[in-house]
């Protein structure tokens, strides 16, 4: 290839000359036509060539950085190439393979002019640095808060230091008093046993395979608002109908998650114009709005007559609006409207998408089923009313006492979330110049990204069965212990851990063993069980499952 570039003398091409002398003038021109034809291919040919050698030189450079930095980094694309390639995959096991090949953490370098650039980690002595030790270094910040602004406001979710400080420490308190764990008890006793299980055992009826993560998606959904604005949209009932308010929020956080892959000026503009996806999400957020600002008027026209129905309320709409800001003024409608939202969206999915995962693990782990029941019925056997009369009744009905003492299931939960967290990346942005502990410099206005996905599956931190379903490795002489939330991430960490962690653990046992003491959960076979690529861990082509009713005496058995 060189030599014939390098070889090539046009001019030697004309020669001889004097047999072209003797032609007339228009063979001239066709001779000299074909000359200059011949001549512009050839010099295409060595453009091509030169062309053709650069990208060689360009692609043995780029592949030979994939060592150094885990993916090849191409020049104006950065490493998209690889990540388009990843996408088309399971994007979690490809971040995975690279993090841990990079022993923990890697930078990832987008194309030029592009806001990809950003540092990936799973190191739990960065997360524990960005979580806790260096906390107001680390916020959500302004990029996060842009994108997200429409739909979530000043809410808890998307805010930073004192709006953020400020709604922490109310919900907080609240989240913690007896009146709100009663109010929670209460709310779901009532979802589970006049919806979800009258949902399933209509299931029984038809032959159909029924979508659990679906049920689950709307278990919960009309839970976390039953809790934020104190109302029950109702999407949980036999038929499962569809609920306007229920659709308009989750077109509204799809259409906001799209944002995170278009330019902001891309974005901006067609928000701007009043099209596509920003028309979607306009339409949807009004939707929200609808809804909440309904629920805002009728819970005031209560407060101002001092209704006795309003003082039982602990509804985080009721709480804050009992409030008064520093100045002594009531919060605004659109602050409380912000507040509400931002908790159905935090509590919403996270919790459904979690029983999903734990049941596809269940149905390849058989063995866990049958320890799972196991605990439940020995927990009902020491009730005082006997063991058999309650085995057999089909209401039974779980005390919150009862479900504390679950300690294997609480493992088994909390391998499900280990192994498939309900947020599989979270992020961070740079405040300050700063330096992690395992030495990464992460410069001023750097993105984080945390990727607790793949902490699940580092044997370095979790040893070299860290891709096996095992609850065991959650007890201690039998009892559940937990982990440091810098090596079991799914909560989150440091003042921002998750508010809802109690609450989401007990929701999680309460419907996981009213489930499993009644049916045999079985995922229907050759059923695509992959994640989907969203903010929250959904399956993407939801569980489809077959129930079966667990007759006496197969209970029996377990009563021994
Ligand atoms: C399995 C269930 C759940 C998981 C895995 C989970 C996970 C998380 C994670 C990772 C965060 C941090 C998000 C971030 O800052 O970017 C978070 C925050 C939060 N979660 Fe949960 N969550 C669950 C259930 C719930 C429930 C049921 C509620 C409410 C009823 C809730 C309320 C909240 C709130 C309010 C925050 C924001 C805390 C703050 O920023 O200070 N979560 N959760």
């Amino acid at each position: 290839m060189h030599s014939n570039c390098i070889s090539y003398q046009p001019n030697t091409m004309i020669s001889p000359s004097s047999n072209l002398t003797s032609l007339s003038s228009s063979d001239h021109k066709l001779a000299g036509n074909f000359v200059s034809r011949g001549l512009f291919f050839l010099l295409d040919v060595q453009i091509l060539e030169l062309f053709l050698a650069l990208f060689v030189f360009i692609a043995i450079h780029s592949l030979r950085q994939k060592k150094r930095y885990g993916l090849p980094i191409w020049p104006f694309l950065g490493m998209l190439p690889s990540l388009i390639s990843g996408l088309q995959g399971n994007m979690y096991e490809w971040m995975t393979d690279i993090i841990i090949s990079q022993n923990g953490t890697f930078r990832f370098k987008g194309p030029w002019l592009s806001s990809l650039n950003c540092v990936v980690t799973s190191d739990p002595r960065n997360l524990e640095h960005l979580l806790k030790t260096k906390f107001p270094n680390f916020p959500k910040g302004h990029y996060f808060r842009d994108t997200v602004r429409d739909l979530l406001g000043d809410g808890i979710f998307n805010a930073d230091d004192e709006t953020w400080l400020r709604q922490r420490k109310t919900s907080s308190i609240e989240f913690h008093s007896a009146k709100f764990r009663q109010m929670t008890t209460e709310s779901l006793f009532e979802l589970v046993h006049s919806r979800l299980l009258p949902v399933l055992e209509s299931s029984l009826n038809s032959s159909a395979a029924i979508d659990l993560q679906d049920v689950l998606l709307r278990l919960t959904f009309d839970n976390v608002c039953m809790i934020a604005f104190g109302a029950d949209p109702g999407c949980l009932r036999v038929g499962l109908p569809e609920i306007p308010f229920a659709k308009a929020f989750e077109d509204a956080t799809e259409a906001t998650v799209l944002r995170f892959v278009t330019p902001t000026c891309v974005w901006k503009t067609m928000r701007f114009l009043d099209i596509g996806n920003e028309k979607k999400l306009k339409r949807s957020i009004k939707g929200v709005d609808e809804f909440a600002d309904e629920v805002i008027l009728t819970r005031k026209k209560e407060l101002s007559m001092q209704s006795n129905s309003m003082m039982q309320r602990s509804d985080i709409l009721t709480v804050f609006m009992r409030l008064k800001d520093e100045q002594g003024v009531p919060f605004s409608d659109k602050f409380l409207r912000d507040i509400c939202v931002n908790f159905i969206l935090a509590g919403r999915d996270t919790s459904s998408v979690a029983l999903s995962w734990f049941f596809w693990l269940l149905d390849r782990n058989p063995e866990v089923e049958e320890k799972i029941l196991g605990e439940v019925c020995g927990i009902i056997a020491e009730r005082e009313d006997g063991k058999m009369k309650e085995s057999s009744s089909n209401s039974l009905v779980f005390k919150p006492e009862e479900i504390k003492k679950m300690d294997y299931l609480q493992a088994a939960l909390s391998e499900a979330l280990r192994l498939y967290p309900s947020v599989p990346v979270d992020h961070k942005e740079v405040v300050e110049d700063d330096v992690f502990p395992d030495g990464t410099a992460v410069k001023k206005g750097t993105k984080v990204i945390y990727a607790i996905y793949a902490m699940g599956r580092m044997e370095a931190i979790w040893g070299k069965d860290c891709r096996e379903f095992k609850p065991e490795r959650w007890l201690r002489d039998g009892r559940y212990t937990s982990e440091s939330a810098y090596k079991f991430t799914a909560f989150n960490g440091g003042p921002r851990l998750c508010l809802g962690k109690d609450f989401a653990y007990y929701q999680m046992k309460y419907a996981a063993a009213s489930i499993i003491y009644r049916y045999r959960v079985k995922v229907v076979k050759g059923h695509p069980v992959v994640p989907k690529l969203a903010l929250t861990m959904y399956m993407k082509h939801g569980l489809k499952v077959n129930l079966c009713k667990r007759d006496e005496s197969e209970l029996q058995k377990y009563f021994k």
